[in-house]
């Protein structure tokens, strides 16, 4: 039976327990198959919040159904199946669980790749099938190896890190990443071109976006070295799956391992057929702990954005993007700086600057001068909106807040203070 005043969350695909522990009774849980449109369409009219993993697409269409959504959690990284644009366009506040799966999705692209230069599934199959071929599978160690990381996000570096106790080299392509920031991890930022031309081993780690898809095809293939190995547990589409497959078949490319395609789910693809290739139906993220989190992660950020609080993971209220993993422990020091203010302060002042200074403060913290809001008295606002995305926010917190950035800092740790408090009983 339906209970009323409690906030339905729809949950469209399998996620983990943990989601139901964190939930409690605070929310009337409600499940439908994401894949099923029609019962999709449907469910979401009288839902407040929809809950999705990767293959649920949550578009326009799903957002012009319902008036009542306030929030689509994505249990997990990439956001390509979720319209962003149409949901801020909509109110709807967007979270990801950005840093769940991180891990497992390092692990399994590791996986891949010793995977395909040991060739142990295709050696595996061949034993069970009754044969000892050990000169079949000879297989190249990774010792040595100049290993190219395309996309040097937080994937990327936990990939690199890890290559990095197998003696190789790393080099890395990421025009948002600064050498600075690669050297501090051991990593040559190269351009793209160089890296195909040096790598005996590719991983790629990019978002998929109108810039990253289809950016290894044919052309990109010809300029690697012969027998080089292509690694893909980020997104189908971002290598083309039939250029690779010519390169495979051709033998320039060494081997592949694969866990995302074009088309998911899928039986069918070029890369199938082929001895040399390593495939998975996109498992990157599928561990125990991995899910666990994400649900977790997932179910905590619903809450808040139900309640109407500040949600930290929230990717379309800070100008579009999530808060980095860089600036994210700022935001709990902004929160606690807010409510010493209130404490010593309790009339609201005019206008709140956040300072900081050092690496953060080219980190895009801007989002921290909202989170000291979050952490001031109830009594320096007027109203709180129902929503969280930007304009709604602005709009609710009477205090002015901004923030003043200095690059350089005493040391290198990045520091933030609340200062410049202009205490005044006007608003
Ligand atoms: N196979 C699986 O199960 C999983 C796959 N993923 C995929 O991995 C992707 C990466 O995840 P994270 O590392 O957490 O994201 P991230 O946002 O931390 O890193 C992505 C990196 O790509 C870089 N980048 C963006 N556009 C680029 C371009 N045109 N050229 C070169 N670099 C570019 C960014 O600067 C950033 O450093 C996700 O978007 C998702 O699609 C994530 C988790 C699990
Ligand atoms: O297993 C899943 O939910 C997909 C994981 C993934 O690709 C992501 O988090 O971006």
């Amino acid at each position: 039976m339906s209970k009323p005043n409690k906030p339905v969350v729809l949950i469209a695909e399998k996620l983990a327990p943990s989601v139901l522990s964190v939930f409690g009774d605070e929310v009337e849980v409600r499940h439908v198959d994401g894949t099923d449109r029609s019962a999709l369409l449907e469910a979401v009219k009288s839902a407040d919040a929809l809950l999705v993993r990767s293959a649920t697409k949550v578009d326009a269409e799903v957002f012009g159904a319902t008036t009542q959504l306030k929030v689509v959690a994505r249990a997990g990284v990439g956001l390509d199946n979720v319209e962003v644009p149409a949901a801020t366009e909509r109110g709807v506040l967007v979270v990801n669980a950005p840093t769940s799966n991180i891990v497992s999705a390092a692990e399994h692209a590791v996986a891949l790749l010793l995977a395909v230069a040991r060739r142990v599934p295709a050696a595996s199959q061949s034993l069970r099938a009754g044969e000892w071929k050990r000169s079949s599978f000879s297989g190249v160690e990774l010792q040595g190896k100049t290993i190219g990381v395309v996309g040097l996000g937080k994937i990327g570096q936990l990939f690199a890190q890890r290559l990095a106790a197998f003696d190789t080299h790393i080099i890395a392509y990421d025009p948002y990443v600064s050498a600075a920031r690669a050297g501090q991890l051991g990593i040559e930022l190269v351009t793209l071109d160089e890296l195909l031309s040096r790598a005996d081993a590719i991983s790629i780690h990019l978002p998929k976006t109108p810039e990253t898809k289809g950016l290894i095809d044919a052309e990109a293939l010809k300029k690697t070295k012969p027998g080089v190995i292509i690694v893909n547990a980020a997104r189908g589409g971002l290598i083309v799956e039939q250029d690779l497959a010519d390169a495979l078949r051709s033998g320039h490319v060494g081997g592949a391992g694969i866990d995302v395609f074009v088309t998911e789910p899928t039986t069918s693809s070029p890369l199938f057929e082929l001895d040399n290739v390593v495939v998975t139906p996109h498992l990157g993220a599928s561990t125990a702990e991995a899910q666990d989190r994400a649900g977790t992660d997932v179910a905590k950020s619903t809450l808040l954005a139900l309640r109407g609080d500040f949600v930290p993971d929230a990717v379309n209220v800070s100008g579009g993007g999530a808060v980095g993993e860089h600036v994210r422990p700022y935001l709990s020091l902004t929160q606690k700086l807010g409510q010493l203010l209130t404490a010593l302060n309790p009339t609201a002042p005019a206008s709140v600057t956040v300072q900081v200074k050092g690496e953060i403060s080219v980190r895009t913290p801007g989002c921290c001068s909202w989170r000291r809001c979050a952490g001031c008295s109830p009594a320096w606002s007027r109203t709180r909106s129902r929503s969280s995305t930007r304009r709604s926010w602005r709009r609710s917190w009477a205090c002015r807040s901004s923030w003043r950035s200095r690059r350089r800092a005493r040391s290198s740790a990045a520091w933030s203070r609340c200062a410049r408090c202009t205490p005044t009983a006007r608003c």
